[in-house]
């Protein structure tokens, strides 16, 4: 039974009764009319009252509100999406700065841990990789005609969390709750997959509840073969579905990315995604302080899919400002955990190897360990921009950070591990050890800090500012690929809409409660690159608004016709 839920016209379905209220996308609970009550054998099924979606919401806010504690608001807000979609997302969009980190960072992180235990009701696939041999049956019983975004993981990199085996999955249906919420994609069109390889995790493999496969995650070439037919099949049941890779380990995320990058739709959201609001967040921030990015000097706690993709993207906006990459490569620090990576360093990862130092810019350095250490790199470098995405909670510590501050009037700063508790140094610390004289961004939320009498909001530079723009930008025209100059464009739309960098004033990002509207400005940005790029086929502005406008999908019912089943 296929069924159509972009526009407003009435939507024909053969189920009813019972079948029809435990369908969440197609059930409106009650507020279904007394005339559908009849047509679809609802009568009696439902206490009498007939009710509005705003009705509805209004209990349920009241019902979310009775939880104390996150995790418990994040399990009922999950039951409310596995009953009623339509409501589900009609509660959130009403409550999206309250709401967005209960379904996602950070309380997704402990909902991952946690996954096995506070289980519910099934959503999305579970793919084991027993069931490697029957990929189009597995992906047949997803009972969704029509996929158009994919979100996939094997959970081995869950935030900061390590690897939560098949709990990888709340990170999965968290993101494509964003891309609905955020940017308009219907969620009959979404859907969320976990690849179950196996997990390391002692504690998990160990634990009675764990629903995941009982073994050590698979071997290499067992897992790449895996992914393979995983990608094949894909392109066989839904050849035009975007693939968002998530949260895999840093061994296989850039590899995977390469090998199906020009195959497939696909982009890695830690490598990609990051990349592209980080720079763009980086841009509003040194236009908000009248300065260039090629200017800056920028270290990196944590070289790996996450900062080294962020590098590669501030080198070429380097470049695209007139440094030559040679200048722009000597202006990147990447420190991981046995240093400043630097020519000699045994055991680099290939995408780590063009961002290493050279022995001769280190040469008037000094440093006693093998390889300079971070405050040895804050003393030496004098950089400008500290970015953390190591997953290491703490790593900014005062000495750092004020030894940074010695060197850099107004340093920019951004302590991006997720969830919060993963988090280099928080916001306050930040400001504090900083006399208040300090651009800073999170990747998780965090509250307002006042200092010195004055109130600093904290901008929140998420992958969620940029994945639903896309997302929503390749569906509108069909796009087959998704390229390194559609995510510049989404990442310079965002610069462009910073409030602060634009008027003096606000955050550094637009608020979440503007996602929506700056969804849709960065979907078009990457709609016309991926058209002049020749990755999609010729539309002209206004029809391309216009099919953006229709594929944005909003949380209200349809009126329902019956038919036959
Ligand atoms: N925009 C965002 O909010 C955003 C986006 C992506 C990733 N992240 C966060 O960034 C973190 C890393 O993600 P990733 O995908 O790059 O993971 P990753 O595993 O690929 O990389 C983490 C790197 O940090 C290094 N590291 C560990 N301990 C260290 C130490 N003591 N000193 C220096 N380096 C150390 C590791 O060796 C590794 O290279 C995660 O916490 C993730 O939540 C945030
Ligand atoms: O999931 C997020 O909040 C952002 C990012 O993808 C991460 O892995 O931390």
């Amino acid at each position: 039974m296929s069924a159509n839920f972009s526009t407003k016209r009435p939507l024909y379905t053969g189920y009813a009764g019972s079948a029809l209220l435990e369908t969440p996308l197609l059930n409106k609970g009650s507020a279904f009319t007394r005339e559908e009550r009849a047509a679809f054998n609802l009568t009696g099924l439902l206490p009498p009252r007939y009710e509005t979606i705003e009705e509805q919401v209004s209990r349920c806010y009241q019902q979310y509100r009775s939880f104390d504690d996150a995790i418990n608001k994040h399990i009922y807000l999950r039951v409310i999406q596995d009953n009623n979609e339509t409501l589900f997302y009609r509660l959130v969009q009403q409550h999206l700065e309250e709401m967005l980190p209960i379904i996602y960072t950070p309380t997704v992180g402990d909902a991952c841990e946690q996954f096995s235990d506070i289980y519910r009701s099934a959503r999305g696939l579970f793919i084991s990789y027993e069931d490697r041999h029957n990929l189009d049956d597995v992906l047949r019983n997803a009972t969704k005609a029509k996929v158009k975004v994919i979100v996939v993981t094997d959970g081995e990199r869950v935030l900061g969390l390590g690897d939560q085996g098949i709990g990888g999955m709340g990170i999965s249906i968290g993101k494509l709750s964003l891309y609905t919420a955020c940017g308009g994609i219907s969620p009959a069109y979404t859907l969320p997959v976990m690849l179950d390889v196996g997990t390391n995790n002692e504690k998990l493999l160990n634990d009675p509840m764990y629903m995941g496969l009982r073994q050590k995650r698979v071997n290499a070439d067992e897992y790449n073969a895996f992914i393979d037919l995983f990608i094949q099949a894909v392109k066989r049941r839904w050849p035009e579905a975007i693939i968002q890779f998530e949260d895999f380990a840093q061994p296989n995320a850039m590899p995977i990315l390469q090998r199906y990058r020009d195959q497939v739709c696909c982009f890695n959201d830690d490598i990609q995604g990051t990349a592209a609001v980080t720079v763009g967040t980086l841009l509003a921030a040194c236009r908000s302080k009248g300065a260039q990015l090629k200017d800056q000097k920028v270290v990196f706690v944590g070289a790996g899919s996450a900062g080294c993709g962020i590098a590669e993207q501030i080198i070429s906006q380097m470049v695209a400002e007139g440094a030559s990459e040679q200048q722009a490569r000597g202006q990147i620090y990447m420190v991981d955990r046995f240093g400043l990576l630097a020519e000699g360093m045994a055991e680099l990862r290939d995408f780590q190897q063009a961002l290493v130092q050279t022995q001769q810019a280190l040469s008037g350095w000094s440093y006693s360990g093998e390889f300079p250490s971070l405050l040895d790199v804050m003393h030496c470098a004098e950089p400008t921009v500290l970015i953390g995405v190591s997953g290491q909670a703490g790593l900014f510590t005062e000495q750092i950070i004020r030894a940074m501050k010695k060197g850099c009037e107004l340093p920019i700063i951004f302590p991006l591990s997720n969830p919060s508790r993963q988090v280099e140094a928080t916001p306050e610390q930040v400001i504090e050890w900083t006399d208040g004289e300090v651009i800073v961004a999170t990747g998780s939320p965090f509250k307002p800090v006042s200092f010195n009498g004055k109130v600093h909001a904290i901008t929140q530079c998420n992958n969620s500012y940029i994945f639903p723009g896309i997302g929503l930008g390749v569906i509108a025209v069909k796009a087959r690929l998704i390229s390194d100059d559609m995510l510049r464009a989404a990442s310079e739309t965002l610069a462009a809409n910073s409030p602060l960098a634009n008027t003096g004033q606000g955050g550094l990002l637009p608020p979440f409660t503007e996602l929506a509207a700056l969804s849709k400005k960065i979907a078009f940005a990457v709609a016309k690159v991926a058209m002049q790029q020749g990755l999609a086929l010729e539309i002209d502005d206004n029809m391309l608004q216009q099919r953006i406008e229709n594929n944005f999908w909003k949380p209200e019912y349809r009126h329902y016709r019956r038919v036959s089943g």
